[in-house]
């Protein structure tokens, strides 16, 4: 592992036992793999994009980090410490904004929030009236400290949960959707006040968003996940590779078995006896099925192009269709 490794996963594994009812009386057990052997780490200060398909596994990860699921397998460590087994003391040192949940009391007023954060994660009252002064005036809270949490908009609730997270000086923060829902006025603050924190306080972050604008902005390196795996760990401008060049072939066996060996077709998934393979886009798919279905009890089977390069594509079009849109607005106001 990295010695400033801030955040470490190695082997990273989640499994949820998952009970669907087939029946009168009759219930089906089934188990999903929410995260499937991820590593990767981030050191101090590193500013990181956590981004995949709806279900892929991000939010679970998170949850991992936090201490609020324990992982099924492998090893994972946050400033050195073991989430699940001291959530309590790692909440000392981490930040969370789940940008489709508050943190905050929905009746209250804002700042009565703030003054139970305080004694809850018992801030000394000089830091506690320093963060509070310096994050009302850059997240521009002024106005709103006495307004019941239930009556803001939600830029506005959303930089009151911001600047919740960050009352107690956390080393890494840890934002799901932080912009999710915002108009453009508010997403730019947000986004600015983000790389001020990280800059200025050298506050790791790690970014999970649907919204590819926040990854550009903020982020030069950028993980994909998929399916619970990790699909790509690089820079921004290397992501039209994920994916490029394989098919997955996911094949309905009878009952469970070991992994199907059809190289150069190798298995990334097994779920009882269902397995996903990934092969070469140039490999003939009907080839393959017919030596699978040689050897092995098949009972259905479907190709699968790569996902995440849908979604990723499908992000690009849309934003750049908003852009074209905006841009279209702007030149018919002029
Ligand atoms: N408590 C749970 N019990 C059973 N299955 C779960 C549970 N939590 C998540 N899952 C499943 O695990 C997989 C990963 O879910 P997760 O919420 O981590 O995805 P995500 O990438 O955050 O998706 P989204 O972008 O939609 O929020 C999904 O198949 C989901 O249905």
């Amino acid at each position: 592992m990295q010695d400033d490794a801030f955040i470490e996963l190695d082997g990273v594994e989640k499994v949820f036992d998952v009970r669907k009812k087939t029946g009168f009386l009759k219930r089906e057990r089934r188990q999903v793999r929410a995260v499937d052997s991820i590593s990767f780490t981030v050191a101090r200060g590193e500013m990181v994009g956590y981004i995949g398909p709806n279900g892929a596994g991000k939010s679970t990860t998170i949850k991992m980090l936090t201490g609020i699921l324990t992982p099924s397998g492998g090893r994972l460590r946050v400033a050195g410490i073991d989430p699940s087994r001291e959530r309590k003391r790692l909440a000392h040192r981490i930040g969370v904004v789940f940008g489709q949940r508050t943190t905050l009391w929905w009746d209250l007023p804002l700042i009565d929030s703030y003054k139970l954060m305080h004694r809850m994660y018992r801030i000394p009252d000089g830091r506690y009236r320093e963060n509070l002064d310096r994050l009302v005036e850059l997240l521009d809270l002024g106005t709103l400290l006495d307004v019941p949490v239930r009556q803001l908009s939600l830029g506005q609730r959303m930089r009151g949960d911001i600047a919740a997270a960050l009352l107690h000086d956390p080393e890494v923060l840890y934002l799901d959707e932080p912009t999710i829902g915002l108009d453009v006025i508010s997403k730019a603050k947000v986004r600015e006040f983000l790389r001020d924190v990280n800059a200025e306080r050298g506050t790791t972050v790690l970014l999970t968003t649907h919204d590819l604008q926040d990854i550009e902005q903020l982020c030069s390196r950028v993980m994909v996940i998929d399916h619970g795996r990790m699909m790509y760990d690089g820079p921004l401008a290397g992501l039209h590779e994920v994916g490029e060049g394989e098919r997955t072939l996911v094949v309905d066996l009878e009952r469970e078995l070991p992994p199907i060996d059809a190289a150069p077709a190798r298995v990334v998934k097994v779920e009882g006896p269902r397995q996903w393979l990934a092969f070469p886009a140039g490999e003939s798919a009907a080839v393959l099925v017919a030596r699978i279905a040689a050897e092995y009890p098949l009972v259905d089977l479907s190709v699968r192009e790569p996902d995440i390069e849908a979604v990723i594509a499908k992000m690009y079009v849309d934003q750049a269709g908003q852009a074209e849109r905006a841009d279209q607005a702007g030149r018919a106001v002029s």
